[in-house]
């Protein structure tokens, strides 16, 4: 199939403290946040004169995206439009229907299938073309990359640098830590298209097993980071920070952590891991060690291009996994029954 344009879709974030305010109102727009997690976070976002990184990586990765779709020799037009953030998807596709864009594949900076990895950015699509009515393109999200070959090689290569920045000494018995994005216990029963329930959290260990397998390391955990919403309400568990108390009663002196939940070093990756498990890693001392995310380097890149192959050259799904390839839905169209 022949396409005329790609939008890449994203979270978006502030760049200036007056913009924070009204950043975490549309974020939480009706989520059920409690304004007292709202104040915390805001403080985060302060910490860094209210700019978050996305914005800036994001355009990181497209400048990257551009030059291997021309190295490549693809003429594919690539929009930036976010769902809380300027530049706003509504907006950004105004401008592709503007610009004469009648079909266009969207890729959604989130490797994960669930709520607000996979089902969000279908809504932010269907939402999108609705406010843009008739002239609207067709839009044709690309699938879930948990599992992919270049993601799963970049986040490896990484995770092998910070084993390195350790000290000899704690490098042999450093224990490996995966992190991801925590949702509510509630929000991880979604299934998958496999019929069976926690698609989120499965996806994730997958991603965890290989990237550990990839770097030879045999014992690794996965655990959570950046919870929200009231305290009552169950997420998923173990906190980074709690799961550090627990090596270090284990005896365990060094980690290293990968953030492969995120797709690049997010607000949460530099303040809730740099900042806090930083500090609780300091406070224990033990040896910390954060690994870098898929997004900086050019094999993420590669990986867009080979997607968006998948759709215009009818090129094979590259995946390393046994689960089923998702997320992949024409004009924000859910993925499955009840998804
Ligand atoms: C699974 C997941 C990912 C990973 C998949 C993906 O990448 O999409 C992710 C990414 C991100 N989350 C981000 C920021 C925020 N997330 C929030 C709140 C929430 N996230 C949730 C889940 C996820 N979030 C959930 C269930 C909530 C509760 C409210 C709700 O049900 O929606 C809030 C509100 C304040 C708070 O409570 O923390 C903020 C500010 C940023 C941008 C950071 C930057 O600025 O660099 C990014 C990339
Ligand atoms: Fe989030």
């Amino acid at each position: 199939m022949s396409f005329d344009a790609l939008l890449f879709l994203s979270f978006g974030g502030p760049e200036g403290p007056d913009e924070v305010r009204p950043f975490l109102e549309n974020v939480t727009r009706g989520r059920g946040v409690p304004p007292e997690r709202l104040d915390e976070v805001a403080e985060h976002y302060h910490h860094f004169g209210g700019v978050s990184p996305i914005n800036r990586l994001n355009k990181e990765i497209i400048a990257a995206l551009e030059a291997e779709l021309a190295a490549q020799g693809r003429e594919l037009p690539v929009y930036f439009g976010n769902r809380n953030w300027h530049p706003m998807v509504e907006d950004t596709v105004a401008r592709m229907a503007d610009d004469g864009v009648r079909r266009a594949l969207v890729f959604a900076t989130s490797a994960w299938g669930g709520y607000s990895g996979c089902k969000q950015y279908h809504e932010d699509i269907a939402r999108a073309r609705e406010s843009v009515g008739e002239r609207a393109p067709e839009l044709v999200k690309l699938r879930q990359f948990f599992d992919h070959p270049l993601f799963v090689e970049a986040n490896a290569d990484a995770v092998r640098r910070a084993f390195e920045e350790l000290d000899p000494a704690q490098r042999e018995q450093a224990r490996l830590v995966f992190t991801a994005h925590s949702v509510p216990l509630r929000a991880d029963e979604q299934e998958g298209p496999d019929g069976r329930p926690q698609w989120y959290s499965r996806q994730v260990a997958e991603a965890a097993r290989l990237v550990a397998e990839a770097v030879g390391v045999d014992g690794y955990d996965v655990v959570w980071q950046s919870r929200s919403g009231p305290p009552q309400v169950p997420w998923l568990e173990p906190d980074i920070c709690d799961h550090l108390d627990d090596l270090h009663a284990k005896g365990v002196r060094s980690v290293v952590v990968s953030p492969v939940g995120f797709v690049s070093d997010h607000l949460e990756v530099i303040w809730d891991l740099d900042n806090e498990a930083k500090e609780k890693a300091d406070e224990l001392g033990m040896g910390f060690a954060r690994a870098g995310t898929a997004g900086p380097d050019p094999r993420f890149a590669k990986m867009i291009v080979e997607l968006i192959a998948e759709h215009t050259d009818g090129a094979p799904p590259r995946k390393l996994s046994e689960l089923p390839a998702a997320g992949s839905t024409t004009n924000g169209e859910p993925c499955a029954p009840g998804c």
